[in-house]
């Protein structure tokens, strides 16, 4: 697929073909994507990556049977290039593929903190770029991917990458200047969720039970609960209530959560990850 005029759409494998996904930067969230992707039918011809460790990217391709690439290669051929290098690792990257794109390229950018307006001014022309807040269950096609359109993205672009998007899970438009917003909450979210397991089944093992027992516990707990929120629709307080009985046990747990400032701490929590979003944007700021 060589047309980048025309923009094609994404869909399954029974579609004639995919738009070429290239993947800059292989790394968690790489991974993540085009595991996704090739779950949802994409065929491997039509993912590429390029990642900077050889053994890792020979471990992928064989793995994943997407074909690892040069940088030229990734551009001359891709219809959508995937920026999923970490933010401190722009600035190179950038310099080279700057040369290589002739401004049809549709640009995607998972990089947190990073603004629109630094690729298009270090790529030139009138390059598209969409910027993306995706986060890791986006493995097993649950990613919850938040999307903002650089000045140069048409609305044939946006419509591209929710395809692409929503074939690894559910996708919202939001004002680019939420990102920062997003990036620590939905983006870090898992984080928070694997943590809290981590913590609940360490509470298993203070009480007693075997490892075993407590991980299918809590992640089943979760599991039900996470599910039930997205299938009622009912509040999460009203959820809560339902399973603290007066005088019962739950309510003495919830007690000594408020004495801790467990709520307190993940506002804080989320605040400084939005921080550091922003600092992270900030640092690229007048280059
Ligand atoms: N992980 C997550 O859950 C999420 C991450 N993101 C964003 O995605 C981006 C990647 O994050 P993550 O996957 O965690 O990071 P990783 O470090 O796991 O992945 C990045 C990979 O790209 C490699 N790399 C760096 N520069 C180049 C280059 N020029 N060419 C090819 N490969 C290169 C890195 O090598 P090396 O190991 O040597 O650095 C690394 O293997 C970040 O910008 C992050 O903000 C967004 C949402 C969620
Ligand atoms: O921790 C990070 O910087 C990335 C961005 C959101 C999730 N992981």
């Amino acid at each position: 697929m060589t047309d980048r005029d025309s923009v094609p759409e994404a869909g399954t494998s029974s579609a004639p073909a995919n738009p070429v996904v290239a993947v800059l930067g292989a790394g968690k969230i790489g991974e993540a994507l085009m595991s996704g992707l090739l779950h949802s039918g994409y065929r491997p011809e039509e993912l590429l990556f390029t990642e900077r460790h050889p053994e890792r990217a020979a471990e992928l391709a064989e793995r994943l049977a997407a074909r690892h690439v040069e940088l030229d290669e990734a551009a001359a051929t891709a219809d959508v290039l995937v920026v999923a290098v970490k933010p401190q690792d722009i600035d190179p990257l950038l310099e080279r593929l700057a040369g290589l794109i002739d401004g049809r390229t549709l640009l995607v950018s998972l990089c947190a903190g990073l603004p629109t307006s630094l690729f298009e001014r270090r790529l030139g022309g009138a390059c598209p770029v969409v910027r993306v807040m995706p986060n890791t269950p986006m493995v097993i096609g649950e990613a919850m991917c938040a999307i903002s359109p650089g000045s140069h993205a048409t609305d044939a672009h946006v419509k591209l990458v929710e395809q692409l998007l929503s074939s690894v899970g559910e996708v919202v438009s939001i004002p680019e200047e939420k990102q920062d917003a997003v990036t620590a909450l939905s983006g870090s979210g898992p984080a928070y969720v694997f943590f809290l397991v981590e913590a609940m089944i360490d509470a298993g093992i203070l009480l007693g039970l075997p490892r075993n027992v407590a991980e299918k516990l809590i992640i089943q707990s979760t599991y039900g609960a996470t599910k039930m929120l997205a299938e009622t629709g009912e509040h999460p307080v009203t959820l809560r209530e339902a399973v603290t009985s007066p005088g019962g046990t739950t309510i003495n747990a919830i007690r000594e959560l408020e004495n801790h400032g467990v709520r307190a701490a993940f506002l804080s929590a989320i605040e400084a990850a939005r921080d550091r979003s922003v600092e992270l944007g900030k640092a690229h700021e007048d280059s």
